[in-house]
């Protein structure tokens, strides 16, 4: 069966053969569309680049990326990202700010001119689904770091992204406003259903959002372990301190303690 996010064997370096880092060596992973996927392991073993390799921000130096069937070459226009700072642009309104990505990406690009009220209310309606209703024409500086995430999921989710990566988005908050968030995320796949790609340090986050949770070795990366996450959804906090919950929390952390010690 071909998956909808095929990594093969990838090797990335950055900089020289002999002088550079080599971030990644043997990595392969499958997602399936629509699956939402974890990626969690030790500091600096190469889970950002492999979301760069991901989305074509970097290219590899050997083995295949296959995204939606295609050989990625160049940035993925089908993707849509949200990064540990919210990274809004302070002289845009949230609504402005959540429309960034239609005037950037085909075919919205073309359209939005002729479409704006129709775009404008799918903006509207995204901010709406994770509680932001009513802040639409507030600027970033005038929301709290909890809403500005908010607003920046909704600016990936715009332009109905086939794959979403989120590189540790909520590692910037505090823990209440990253629960919080974690339900709001799980509404999103659960009304959207995008192929989601989640990098992140806390287990208990990729295990409450996850349906499979990938472990990676030391540097240079590499899958060392999958762990399938077989909880009922949608999935509570209260849920995340049942047995079953914190036996997958266990297991993963071990896994991650023996990738360190081999390093
Ligand atoms: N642009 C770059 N140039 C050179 N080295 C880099 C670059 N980006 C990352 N690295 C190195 O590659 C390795 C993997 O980095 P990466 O950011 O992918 O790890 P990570 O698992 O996401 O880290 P963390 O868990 O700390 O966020 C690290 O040793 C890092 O220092």
């Amino acid at each position: 069966m071909s998956h909808f996010v095929e990594l093969d064997n990838i090797t990335l370096r950055y900089g020289g053969e002999d002088t550079g880092t080599v971030a990644l060596e043997g990595a392969t992973l499958r997602v399936a569309r629509g699956e939402f996927v974890a990626v969690v392991g030790p500091s600096g073993c190469g889970k950002s680049t492999l979301m760069k390799a991901l989305s074509g921000l970097w290219p590899v130096n050997a083995g295949t990326v296959i995204v939606a069937g295609r050989e990625v070459a160049r940035p993925l226009e089908i993707v849509g990202m949200a990064f540990q700072n919210a990274t809004l642009l302070p002289w845009r309104t949230t609504l402005d700010n959540v429309m960034l990505p239609l005037e950037i990406v085909q075919p919205h690009r073309g359209r939005l001119r002729r479409h704006r009220a129709e775009y404008e209310a799918r903006a509207r309606d995204l901010l709406k689904l994770v509680g932001l209703a009513g802040f639409e024409q507030k600027f970033p500086w005038q929301l709290s770091g909890g809403m500005q995430q908010r607003a920046s999921l909704c600016r990936a989710l715009i332009h109905e992204p086939e794959l979403l990566i989120l590189d540790e988005p909520f590692g910037a908050l505090d823990m209440f406003t990253r629960e919080e968030l974690w339900g709001v995320m799980q509404d999103l796949w659960m009304t959207k259903r995008p192929t989601v790609i989640l990098v992140t340090h806390d287990l208990r986050e990729a295990v409450y959002l996850a349906d499979r949770v990938h472990v990676m070795s030391a540097r240079p990366g590499r899958m060392v372990h999958a762990r399938t996450v077989d909880l009922a959804r949608p999935r509570t906090l209260e849920g995340t301190y049942t047995a079953s919950f914190t036996a997958i929390t266990q297991e993963l952390r071990e896994h991650i303690s023996h990738a360190r010690a081999a390093a």
